[in-house]
């Protein structure tokens, strides 16, 4: 067997689609993996216009492309990240993805006739990169779920601590910058130890987690509840004065204070005391409005609990 004969076999078994279109875009040449993955026979196409054969094919930029590898008489590509793919033909992966077609890495080549430098053909190279379009899909699933749980409290799904400071930090900064308004609840579940006590700590557990979900549903886009710590809360809420803020408060407070919330057989209730702090220019950190909100707060305890406080300087 001469070499020829070797390459032209190599490249009709070969696991990557070749075809070769002249520049009339007519197909001169098609292999068998390309044959097997569109369905289609070569006599059937060799001859007919590309895009007639992949009336799918994104056709003004696949010209310029082949058009731009005639002119330049250099090779060119598209990755799938670019394009998923460019002929659409079903990929035959065991794998499940969220895309029923092949994606695909194309290589573009020019070729020249024995003796001459100008092309006359391209030559199209398609590589099934499905597997690498499924692990990638797969990766940012998990990046995204993982960044999801490194920013949520695991028992009440609200903000976690570090996540809801890092965000309190960027809002302090930008109230302070542009000189908008920004408030800060804090809030404390009353005697929440002697509800542990009493019903016992996965009792106490759903009181958190009935506390958060009433809480959420009563903000608006742009406030944000964080679990500070223990049955301790934070509300972040952007332009809002401290009269907004307690107003948010006290509706918070009234409606939890009437809820009934049912743990096997008992029907429990609790309170919590607030405190609430304004942003004010003289502050540098926000940790300057948690530590008056806390202020607040203690004074709501100290009082007889189940109300709300603004910290006043
Ligand atoms: N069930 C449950 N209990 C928690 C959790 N985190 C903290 N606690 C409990 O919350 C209780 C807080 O008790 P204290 O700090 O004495 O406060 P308190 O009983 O609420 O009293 P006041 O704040 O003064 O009204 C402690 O017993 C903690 O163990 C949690 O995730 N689940």
């Amino acid at each position: 067997m001469d070499v020829a004969a070797v390459q032209s076999l190599l490249i009709e078994r070969i696991n990557s689609g070749v075809l070769v279109v002249d520049e009339e875009c007519r197909l001169v040449y098609f292999n068998r993996f390309m044959e097997s993955h569109s369905l289609l026979s070569a006599s059937e196409v060799i001859g007919k216009n590309l895009f007639d054969i992949f009336p799918d094919a994104p056709k003004r930029w696949l010209q310029r492309k082949i058009q731009s590898v005639f002119m330049l008489n250099t090779p060119a590509f598209s990755s799938w990240e670019q394009r998923q793919f460019v002929f659409k033909m079903r990929h035959a992966r065991p794998v499940t993805t969220s895309s029923e077609y092949m994606a695909q890495n194309i290589t573009f080549i020019p070729i020249c006739d024995k003796g001459t430098t100008e092309p006359d053909k391209v030559g199209i190279i398609v590589d099934d990169v499905t597997d690498v379009f499924f692990y990638q899909e797969k990766l940012k699933d998990t990046l995204t779920e993982l960044e999801h749980v490194s920013r949520t409290d695991g028992l009440t799904k609200v903000s976690n601590r570090r996540y809801w400071e890092e965000r309190f930090r960027v809002e302090f900064s930008t109230a302070q910058r542009h000189d908008h308004a920004l408030s800060l609840i804090m809030f404390d579940l009353d005697k929440f130890k002697l509800i542990n006590d009493q019903y016992g700590h996965q009792a106490g557990d759903l009181v958190l987690v009935e506390a958060a979900n009433l809480v959420e549903n009563l903000l608006r886009k742009g406030d944000l509840l964080g679990r500070y710590g223990g049955e301790e809360f934070g509300i972040i809420l952007p332009n809002t004065n401290a009269q907004g803020a307690a107003e948010l408060a006290e509706r918070i407070r009234r409606q939890f204070s009437l809820l009934k919330m049912q743990y096997e057989k008992h029907t429990i209730s609790a309170t919590m005391s607030v405190g609430i702090c304004e942003c004010d220019s003289r502050f540098t950190r926000f940790e300057d409005m948690v530590t008056r909100a806390d202020l607040a707060l203690y004074q709501s305890k100290r009082e007889g609990r189940n109300q709300v406080t603004i910290y006043q300087a």
